[in-house]
């Protein structure tokens, strides 16, 4: 048996592919190299090269691979991007990604796990871990995008022999404990990352978006969740569907809220280096407090992450940010000769 993994060049899929490996498993990979690497992809899976949006590149890959399961990663992930392009976003995240749906029940294959997002919440009534059951209020095209991608998941699993698990991350950071995998983004907009740069004189500055939130010290609250604990949560997740598991729709996060100054503080102490910060507006789309109650996954999916620190998150993510820093130049020239040959 077979995992399609789509966007596996891509930072997190990076690292599912890797676990997945580890795991035994076969992989394929599907990328269009947007924002993923080709030497991000582990060696040992299959690659293909190419737009989820592309049917008959499915349909191949479908037919040249014996394929049970699809994890879904393949998509855009910048809420303030979305709010500038919305269309771009319906288009990749929704409209792709029904492609995606369609063939993948065309090939037979029920098994589907989804990357969804903290975003379909939205700012809440109270500040309490967000419940699955809670209501949904997108504030970017964004959380929209990924919220009609569970709707039209709900819908496809009610008519046909398909079942899926949409895992809602929170934010995702840090990397492979191994040195195998990391956030390798050009032009990151993830605090963790961005604050790293900076730490390690890649940035100027970091800006604040916001300190007139109604939080403590007046900066957006967020839930970081270590990415190898998220790519567990995605093997369980694929163990539970496997067994005969009902669709599911489930947060991925820790339950512990950090400000963005919180965060600043620890990313100078871990790094031992200090960097600017200026205080700027908001940032369109942006949400006060996000922050999860992680009962359901822990419940159905048995998932125990082991990552659970910020300290942690931010150690791996320096370590993997220094480690880009000293890549050669030899690396790059290799990834835009595979991009330029396809
Ligand atoms: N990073 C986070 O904090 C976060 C939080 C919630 C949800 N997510 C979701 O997780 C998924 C992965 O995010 P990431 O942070 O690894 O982003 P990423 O940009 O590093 O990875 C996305 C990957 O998908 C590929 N891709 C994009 N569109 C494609 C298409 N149409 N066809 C084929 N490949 C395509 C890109 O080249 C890239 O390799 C996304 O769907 C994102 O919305 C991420
Ligand atoms: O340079 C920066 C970057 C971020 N922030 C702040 O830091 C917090 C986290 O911002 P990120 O850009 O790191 O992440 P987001 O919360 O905007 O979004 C991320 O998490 C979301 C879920 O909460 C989505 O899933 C989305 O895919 C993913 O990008 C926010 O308060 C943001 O305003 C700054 O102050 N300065």
């Amino acid at each position: 048996m077979t995992v399609l993994v789509t966007g596996g060049a891509g930072y997190i899929g990076s690292h599912m592919v890797w676990s997945l490996l580890d795991a035994g498993e076969a992989v394929v990979v599907l990328d269009s190299l947007a924002t993923g690497f080709r030497w991000a992809i582990a060696p040992e899976a299959r690659f293909y090269f190419g737009h989820v949006g592309d049917r008959a590149l499915l349909a191949r890959i479908f037919a040249e691979n014996d394929i049970d399961s699809v994890i879904h990663f393949a998509g855009s992930a910048i809420v303030s991007a979305s709010v500038a392009d919305p269309l771009a976003y319906y288009e990749n995240n929704t409209a792709n990604t029904r492609t995606l749906i369609a063939a993948t029940i065309d090939a037979g294959v029920c098994n589907f796990v989804f990357s969804s997002t903290a975003a379909v919440y939205g700012t809440q009534d109270t500040p309490d871990p967000v419940k699955e059951t809670a209501t949904l209020r997108p504030e970017s095209p964004y959380g929209r995008s990924k919220l009609m991608s569970e709707m039209m998941l709900q819908d496809a699993a009610a008519a046909q022999d398909f079942r899926y698990v949409a895992l809602r991350y929170f934010n995702v950071a840090g990397a492979d404990p191994l040195g195998r995998a990391g956030q390798s983004t050009a032009g990151a907009t993830h605090l963790i990352k961005v604050a790293c740069e900076a730490a390690l004189g890649k940035r100027r500055n970091v800006d604040v978006f916001g300190t007139d939130y109604p939080t403590a010290d007046g900066t957006g609250i967020r839930d970081y969740i270590h990415v190898s604990d998220l790519v567990a949560a995605h093997r369980n997740a694929l163990g539970y569907l496997r067994s005969g598991g009902e669709p599911l729709v489930t947060n991925c996060g820790y339950g512990e809220g950090f400000s963005v100054l919180q965060v600043l503080d620890t990313v100078r102490q871990i790094s031992g280096r200090d960097f600017r910060i200026d205080y700027a507006p908001r940032r369109p789309g942006d949400a006060a407090q996000v922050v999860a109650d992680p009962s359901v996954a822990r419940m159905k999916l048995d998932w125990v992450p082991t990552h659970a620190s910020l300290e942690h998150i931010i150690q791996s993510a320096y370590d993997w940010e220094d480690h880009l820093s000293r890549k050669n130049s030899f690396d790059r020239g290799e990834d835009e000769w595979l991009v330029a040959s396809g």
